[in-house]
Formats: C-alpha cells, sequence, structure tokens
C-alpha cells in the first residue's frame, strides 16, 4: 500500500496587493478598492522509498513567481457578461458596466481570464496555471492540488485538482 503525504505551503511571500471590484449583476457592481491577498497551497503524493514525493521547491517557486506578477495591479475580468472590455490607441484599457465607462493605463492592469473578479475565481487561474497541462504533477507524484486564496483572514476560497481524474 503506497504511503502519501500532504504538503502544505502558506509561506510569508505567497501574498499580492491587488485592487478590483466584484460583479454581482449586469446594474449592481463594487466600488473599485484591494486586499492584502494570501495564497496557501497543499500538494498530495505518494512518498517513494527514499522518503521523499518530489522536491516541493519548484512548486514554492512558482507559487511566489505568480504572487509577484499579481502584486500592485488592478484586476479586470475578461470573460465577464456584464463588462465589454477595449483598448485604446495607446493599449490602455476602457472597461464598459452598466452605462459607466472606467479608464485604466495598461501599466496598472491584470487581465484574468475568469468571469468576475472574486476570490474563487482568482483560486481557479491560480491553481490551473500551477497545474498546466498536468505533466509536471505526474512528474512528481501528486495526486491532488489544493489551493487556496483569502482576501483577508479568515475568509478565503478553495480550489481543488485531483489527478486521479
Ligand atoms: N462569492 C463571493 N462573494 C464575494 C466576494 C468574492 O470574492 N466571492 N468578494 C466580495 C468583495 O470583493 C468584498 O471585498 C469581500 O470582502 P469584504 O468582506 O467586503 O472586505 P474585506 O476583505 O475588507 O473584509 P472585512 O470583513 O470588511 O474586513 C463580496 N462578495
Amino acid at each position: 500500500m503506497a504511503r502519501t503525504t500532504t504538503i502544505e505551503l502558506h509561506k510569508e511571500e505567497m501574498k499580492f496587493s491587488a485592487g478590483h471590484f466584484t460583479i454581482f449583476s449586469a446594474t449592481h457592481r463594487e466600488n473599485l478598492h484591494g486586499h492584502n491577498f494570501t495564497v496557501y497551497v497543499a500538494l498530495t503524493g505518494e512518498v517513494g522509498d527514499d522518503g521523499l514525493m518530489a522536491d516541493y521547491g519548484p512548486l514554492k517557486q512558482a507559487v511566489i513567481a505568480r504572487c509577484k506578477a499579481w502584486n500592485e495591479t488592478f484586476f479586470l475580468p475578461e470573460r465577464s457578461r456584464h463588462l465589454r472590455l477595449e483598448r485604446d490607441a495607446n493599449g490602455n484599457h476602457r472597461a464598459y458596466f452598466n452605462g459607466e465607462e472606467l479608464h485604466f493605463l495598461a501599466r496598472d492592469v491584470t487581465l484574468l481570464p475568469a468571469a468576475n473578479v472574486t476570490l474563487e475565481e482568482l483560486a481557479r487561474v491560480f491553481g490551473e496555471e500551477l497545474v498546466g497541462d498536468g505533466a509536471g504533477m505526474a512528474r512528481d507524484h501528486v495526486t491532488r492540488l489544493v489551493v487556496k486564496c483569502a482576501s483577508g483572514p479568515g475568509q478565503w476560497a478553495t480550489w481543488e485538482w485531483n489527478g486521479n481524474g
């Protein structure tokens, strides 16, 4: 019977400060605001006879790199059915919501491949980018990956990947 373990990573550097607004309907959204988000990742897999599942170092660095890439940015959702996004001649962003026109400089924006900028979508996008095509997970005998994204203490959403289908 293979022995499994779960390694949990929630290091101090696994954080990013970012702005957003949640869209609740075609006519209701929040005002622009931000959070100090934190990220927790857990990987579960088989432990080999050398007492090692896999070096978690590369995954840890990938989490920290993604947090750095998402630090000090403003998220706009690319797939919201309530928000239309355009780029102007300078590559800056115009967002149209319920008759409002919001302008953002390209340097300040991260487009999120998501329907909304919510904890659940941030956790999903974060996790899907860590898993990729799953090859690294298979190589490292990781059978389950959990990503939790918190917008502050005591408030988070969870995304989970299971390698066993
Ligand atoms: N299902 C979801 N609902 C809501 C989300 C979300 O991500 N998923 N997000 C929001 C707002 O973005 C809101 O900012 C969430 O946090 P809020 O509690 O308003 O603010 P703080 O993080 O500062 O927490 P405090 O309790 O105010 O300290 C709403 N709904």
